[in-house]
């Protein structure tokens, strides 16, 4: 090391030696820094300069910074990128390490590891997704994955062989997973997930030293009170553990007691059919266009976090489904009492969230706001549902909400009606909570006052007008008079009372002995107000966080009255039925509606055309109907309703029944998978070999167009052949689009198989969509006219009939293809002169359209005309 800021260097190599593996936030002043290859990366990734400080052995050091106020938006660029961040505070005043020599070093240390699965902050966190932590840990052959959310202070596990891990991740979707470093077989894990995969030494998942850690944190002498954990588990559970150890160096998160899933209790969705059936993201990684974007009315960031859970995963428990059916249609039968819930829940906050911020220190005046505005509205709803004869989900949500009145009364009493984001500046603890605050704050301010009156007692001993007392940093309280009055102040009597201190360009500044006294009174009462405030803030909090175990307890009733009652809005104002479910294998579905397609359709002033499928008699059907005509659709339609029936909703239909559904596949869609190296038709046959293997008896299945992505012949084998093994091995219910019309023939062979055809008109040449769902099978693909719909040029399309009429004809006189192929006409013969076409009606309307003279209202009410035009 060559250069003057070598001590500096030293101690911030060796802190960063200490996290090899995370960008270094250094911080120094008000900013944090970063060096060398850390600010070489972080100033690409954040598109901020990179400059120079200083040399290196020889080299320049790189660096680059962001302002400390402004830290959090930074954070999230990188942690969102894929980085992680070792934050070093300076832990001392710069005047403290000043005592102990110039050339001493603030002492500075990395308080926290910033990485995906540990945040916390309100401002890097999706109020209304849940931010999960996840390990899975093998013991002698038995693996679990255990998952946790800081921010609320939830944790749950279960065992998880290591083929279910895929699938339980893709439901918990964690942004960060815990494995030893080592494990092989997880190379594609982190594409698989999308979730940040972090190695661990192979001690953190040693389960005895870990039982002893858990034991320790839950402050118990076993962990039996929780429940019988096995040893993988316990592993994994103490892997997530020591990793919130180490990144929140030592000081742990708010835990709550360990939650046992049990893999059984839930419908079984792998990653394929979740991608495919846009549970809770849409295709394009939304939630809007997902299911979850259709159904959320829920108004509270933990209810809305609740239905994310309850979508991704619907339970397959009889009694628990239906008692939150029961909660969801007491409210929808009372909406006046649905309608008052939701509107004292809109006054409660994040409890868990504010509960963890606490927890960790991070938490600020604002969080103990929301707590008491939370109690206040759980107090409400607990008397809006006192006295009524109610469901046991809700009579249970109820007496969870009280309790708590002492703690609601002393944060009442305790804070202002809208305190600041920090503590540092105080004025969050309200007048009349302590004697000793008042008195410090009443001589705070009385010197605020006198400071007024002194003005005036000098602007008369001085006789210029202009004096004024004023306020800086660097001089505290002075007396300003403009450069012009200089000589008087400067000449007696004048200067025996007035001291001079500085002189700036036009004004000259005094002090006086009477103002230093006054100062130091209104700096010490100052103080002692901030002190006593921040003492007070420490007591609320301790008594907040004493009450943690009851507030977690009050939050999660608030989730769920949030959730029934959204879910009653929904069934109310959308029109749904409540699904009859039991333990059989019936499913029969009245006009069904696919809620997302709906909902677009009614954006555009359309109505969506409900479809009946039943598939209790005959458990798989063939379905056909041409290109577009809603088959996706109605296959995909289904599959949701039993998800939204299972996780308690009602759902869009007329009327259902539903046997349970152990698991749901769905291979709807085609996609590749060219970066692992899978053309389509090979995704497809993985995920159709999936789903022959693993369909049960109870499990309902949605195939559409198996076997498209090959030859004819080959294509049409296989559907054949998967379509005889889902009806006589796997025995499952399901629904199966086919282009293949010889398909049909096998209904009529095997028993289980209805057809059924999606049917359209033809008018005048082309095809009308009627979208509706008709026992039967299609008499042809119209995939011609559909073609020409799509804008294939009008020769083109010409042709296609012609090579379509002549295989047709020639299929039904027995021809081989390559005769026929022979006998057609050349193109160039057969193609028509340019026939000079007929504009449409659409054309001649866009025509007279000058796209720049358009306002935006005028241009959209053009787009819906042109739509009503397409389709008359
Ligand atoms: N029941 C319905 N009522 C009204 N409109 C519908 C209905 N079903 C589908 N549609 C409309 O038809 C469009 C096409 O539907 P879908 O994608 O399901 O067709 P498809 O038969 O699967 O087509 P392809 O075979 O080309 O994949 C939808 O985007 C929707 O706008």
């Amino acid at each position: 090391m060559t250069d003057s800021a070598t001590p500096m260097m030293a101690q911030f190599l060796e802190i960063k030696a200490g996290v090899p593996d995370a960008l270094l936030f250094y911080r120094m002043g008000d900013f944090y820094e970063m060096f060398f290859d850390d600010a070489v990366a972080a100033a690409e990734a954040l598109d901020i300069a990179l400059t120079k400080r200083g040399k290196h052995l020889g080299e320049d050091i790189a660096m680059c910074g962001v302002p400390v106020h402004s830290a959090e938006g930074y954070l999230l660029t990188l942690i969102r990128k894929g980085f992680r961040v070792a934050i070093a505070e300076q832990m001392e005043d710069p005047a403290e390490a000043k005592k102990r020599g110039s050339k001493s070093v603030v002492k500075r240390e990395v308080v926290r590891l910033v990485t995906p699965g540990t945040l916390t902050e309100e401002a890097l966190l999706d109020a209304r997704r849940h931010n999960y932590l996840a390990a899975w840990g093998e013991v002698r052959g038995e693996g679990a994955l255990a998952w946790a959310d800081m921010s609320t202070g939830s944790v749950s596990v279960m065992p998880c062989p290591r083929p279910a891990l895929g699938p339980e991740l893709a439901r918990l979707t964690p942004k960060e997973v815990l494995i030893a470093e080592a494990d092989p077989g997880f190379d594609a894990l982190e594409e698989e997930t999308g979730a940040v995969v972090t190695e661990l030494g192979r001690g953190a998942f040693d389960s005895g030293s870990g039982l002893q850690r858990l034991c320790s944190l839950y402050e118990v002498a076993s962990l039996d009170a929780f429940g019988a954990f096995e040893r993988a588990e316990i592993a994994a559970l103490a892997a997530l553990v020591q990793y919130l150890e180490i990144t929140q160096r030592g000081r742990l998160p708010l835990l709550r007691p360990p939650q046992r899933e049990d893999r059984q209790s839930a419908m079984r969705i792998d990653a394929a059919t979740r991608r495919s059936l846009e549970l809770v993201r849409a295709q394009d990684g939304g939630r809007e266009g997902a299911l979850l974007g259709a159904v959320d009315r829920t108004v509270t960031a933990a209810g809305a976090r609740l239905l994310e859970a309850r979508l991704s995963g619907p339970s397959r428990r009889l009694e628990v489904i239906r008692a939150r059916q029961a909660a969801v249609a007491h409210l929808t039968e009372a909406p006046q009492l649905g309608e008052a819930l939701r509107g004292h829940l809109r006054g409660a906050a994040d409890l868990d969230r504010a509960l963890s911020r606490l927890a960790l220190e991070r938490g600020g005046p604002r969080d103990l706001a929301a707590i008491r505005g939370t109690l206040e509205a759980a107090t409400q709803i607990a008397a809006t549902l006192d006295g009524a004869a109610l469901p046991d989900l809700l009579a249970e949500a109820a007496g969870n909400l009280t309790g708590l009145e002492e703690l609601h009364d002393l944060l009442d009493q305790a804070l202002v009606a809208e305190p600041p984001l920090l503590a540092r500046d105080g004025g969050y603890i309200a007048p009349g909570h302590d004697a000793d605050l008042d008195e410090a704050r009443r001589l705070r301010d009385e010197g605020r006052g006198v400071i007024a009156g002194m003005q005036a007692e000098y602007i008369e001993t001085s006789g210029i007008q202009a004096l004024k007392i004023k306020h800086n940093n660097v001089l505290g309280y002075f007396v300003e008079v403009t450069a012009t009055h200089a000589e008087k102040m400067l000449a007696p009597p004048l200067n025996a009372v007035f001291r001079h201190r500085q002189t700036t360009a036009n004004q000259l500044r005094f002090t006086t002995q009477e103002l230093s006294e006054l100062e130091t009174r209104i700096l010490n009462a100052g103080g002692l107000a901030l002190d006593l405030e921040r003492r007070l803030f420490d007591s609320l909090r301790g008594a907040v966080l004493a009450a943690a175990g009851p507030l977690g307890v009050l939050a999660r009733a608030l989730a769920e009255v949030d959730l029934a009652s959204s879910f009653a809005d929904l069934a109310r104002g959308e029109d749904w039925c409540r699904p009859d479910l039991d333990d059989s294998r019936a499913f029969s579905v009245d006009r069904g509606r696919h809620p997302v397609v709906e909902r677009a359709l009614k954006r555009a002033g359309q109505s969506f055309i409900g479809n009946d499928c039943s598939l209790s008699t005959e458990p798989l059907w063939l379905l056909t109907g041409p290109n577009m005509a809603g088959k996706s659709t109605f296959l995909r339609q289904n599959a949701l309703i039993a998800v939204l029936a299972q996780a308690g909703s009602y759902v869009p239909a007329k009327k259902a029944h539903i046997g349970l559904v152990s698991q749901i596949f769905s291979r709807v869609g085609a996609s590749d998978d060219l970066a692992r190296g899978r053309s389509t038709f090979m995704v497809e046959m993985v995920e159709t070999a999936a789903i022959l293997n693993q369909a049960d008896d109870r499990a309902l299945v949605i195939l559409d167009e198996i076997g498209r992505g090959t030859a004819t012949w080959d294509g049409l084998s296989i559907a054949w052949a998967v379509l005889e093994h889902l009806h006589g091995v796997n025995r499952c219910r399901g629904i199966f689009a086919t282009h293949y019309h010889e398909l049909t023939q096998l209904a009529g062979q095997l028993s289980g198989v209805a057809t059924a055809t999606v049917a359209v008109r033809e008018f005048k040449g082309d095809v009308v969509f009627l979208h509706e769902v008709r026992r039967g099978t299609a008499d042809r693909s119209y995939g011609v006219q559909v073609a020409r719909l799509a804008g294939l040029p009008e020769a083109v399309v010409t042709r296609a009939r012609v090579v379509l009429e002549a295989l047709e004809s020639g299929a039904r006189e027995g021809g081989r293809p390559q005769a026929l192929i022979d006998e057609l006409p050349l193109f160039a013969a057969a193609a028509p002169p340019p026939a000079k076409r007929q504009t449409s009606r659409i054309e001649e309307e866009l025509a007279e359209v000058s796209p720049d003279a358009l306002s935006p209202r005028e241009a959209l009410d053009l787009v819906y005309r042109l739509k009503a035009l397409g389709a008359d």
